[in-house]
């Protein structure tokens, strides 16, 4: 076996495949961030990147409050259980002050405003209640349920970064702070086309050489989840020059261009020299990664370009590593790893050594608990199990074979698919 490991990575080495952080480095050193910024109201903030630090005009909350439905008091250096105390009248959340006199309680629910002189709260569970008066049946300190003015947060303090990603916590965050509106970066404009003699758009007539393209409506897609706006550049000929022209025309509107097909080394590989062409610049990469080991990266004046591999697995895996890297950076946001958690595999995979492999793999149950069983084993043009898998494995270059029970990084396609 390992004769055998050898012999693999020292098949790869020569050919001078790069890793995966090299691949999103050099993808990413032909993006720069985009600087126009706009502002949005908080109903339409959701996916959009922060363009200034945002800071906090309320302290939250905004007065001392009651934590729970009880009963507010005077506890001083403590009460003890058996305290008896008059209920001197009620406050719900919302309502205006009421006052306590000294020695009684104030009937209060959670949320209300802490009366003058209280300084606590007891649970209603915690008395026995009648007759208009309270029995503690535990002692009770200072402090006791009440939530303090500015505990979660101070008055003029940075909540948060530009380059955040607006998520629904943030707008939380936002709402509670009273914004109405906030200042977010332009959304990324990427032209997307697919390149192939063979491929043909959905409504279109197939003949017997041709098949559907499935690669443009998915990087639409996926650029969409991602939160950017998207030019459907269509389908192009395996013509160098007319892919050139498509290119300079998507290069006039957009900030990023992503190409499917046409970037491995096959006659009608045409990405590299349409990019030239184009009056580019830009390299092919052959990354360690499988799928996805081909890929063009480049641009056009400030248009960055980045050529998928046609396979359809391939072109997702290549999207969801070298598009998350440069996208970062025309957002202004810090790249962030897929998320992901180590799972046992269920069966055992033989493999070659050399290159990270995604698979797509779906989570199941057995005698031994959680476990990942990989789907379509290898097909980097197989729709199906992508389809039916709910995320993807990640197994590392030197990992081969892959044993039954050996734990690999399961990326769920519920969390981080939108780069
Ligand atoms: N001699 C070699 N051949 C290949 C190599 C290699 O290293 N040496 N690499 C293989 C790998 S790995 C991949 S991935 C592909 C990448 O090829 P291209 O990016 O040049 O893509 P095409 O040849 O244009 O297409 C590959 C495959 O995908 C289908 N395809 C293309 N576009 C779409 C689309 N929009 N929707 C659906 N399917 C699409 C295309 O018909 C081909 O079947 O190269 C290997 N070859
Ligand atoms: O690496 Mo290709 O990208 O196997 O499908």
């Amino acid at each position: 076996m390992v004769t055998e490991s050898l012999r693999a990575l020292s098949c790869d080495s020569p050919d001078g495949l790069i890793s995966i952080e090299q691949a999103c480095s050099r993808a990413a050193a032909y993006a720069s961030a985009i600087q126009e910024h706009e502002e949005v109201s908080l109903s339409h903030a959701l996916g959009r990147t922060l363009a200034l630090p945002v800071k906090s005009v309320l302290p939250l909350p905004p007065f001392h409050q009651s934590a729970m439905d009880g009963y507010a008091l005077t506890a001083g250096d403590g009460l003890p259980s058996g305290a008896t105390l008059a209920i001197a009248g009620r406050m719900a959340a919302g309502d205006e002050e009421q006052p306590l006199p000294q020695g009684n309680a104030l009937r209060i629910l959670t949320g209300a405003r802490i009366p003058q002189g209280a300084d606590a709260v007891v649970m209603q569970e915690n008395v026995v209640s009648g007759s208009g008066r309270i029995v503690l049946t535990r002692m009770v300190r200072s402090g006791d349920n009440i939530r303090r003015c500015g505990e979660d947060v101070q008055a003029g303090e940075v909540l948060l970064q530009p380059g955040e990603r607006i998520d629904a916590r943030h707008v939380a965050l936002l709402a509670a702070q009273g914004y109405e509106r906030t200042c977010v970066r332009r959304r990324v404009r990427i032209g997307i086309l697919s390149t192939g003699n063979e491929l043909r758009s959905q409504g279109e007539r197939l003949t017997e050489a041709s098949f559907f393209d499935s690669n443009r409506p998915m990087i639409i897609a996926l650029a969409r989840q991602s939160g950017a706006d998207v030019l459907d550049g269509g389908i192009v000929r395996d013509d160098p020059q007319l892919i050139a022209g498509a290119l300079s025309d998507l290069a006039r509107r957009c900030d990023l261009i992503v190409t499917t097909g046409g970037v491995s080394v096959g006659d009608e590989d045409h990405s590299m020299t349409a990019l030239l062409a184009a009056g580019g610049r830009g390299e092919t990469l052959r990354i360690a990664l499988k799928p996805g080991k081909p890929g063009v990266v480049g641009a056009i004046e400030r248009t960055t370009y980045l050529g998928l591999p046609g396979n359809p697995v391939a072109a997702l895996v290549s999207w969801l590593l070298l598009g998350s890297a440069v996208l970062a950076i025309l957002d202004g946001r810090q790249a962030r790893p897929l998320s992901g958690m180590r799972l046992p595999l269920m069966h055992a995979f033989n493999r070659r050594l050399g290159r990270t492999e995604f698979a797509p793999a779906r989570v199941v149950q057995t005698d031994r608990g959680t476990a990942v069983e990989i789907l379509g084993r290898g097909g980097s043009a197989r729709l199906k199990p992508l389809a039916a898998a709910d995320g993807l494995v990640r197994i590392e270059p030197l990992h081969a074979p892959v044993a039954e029970g050996d734990e690999l990084m399961f990326h769920p396609f519920r969390d981080g698919f939108s780069v």
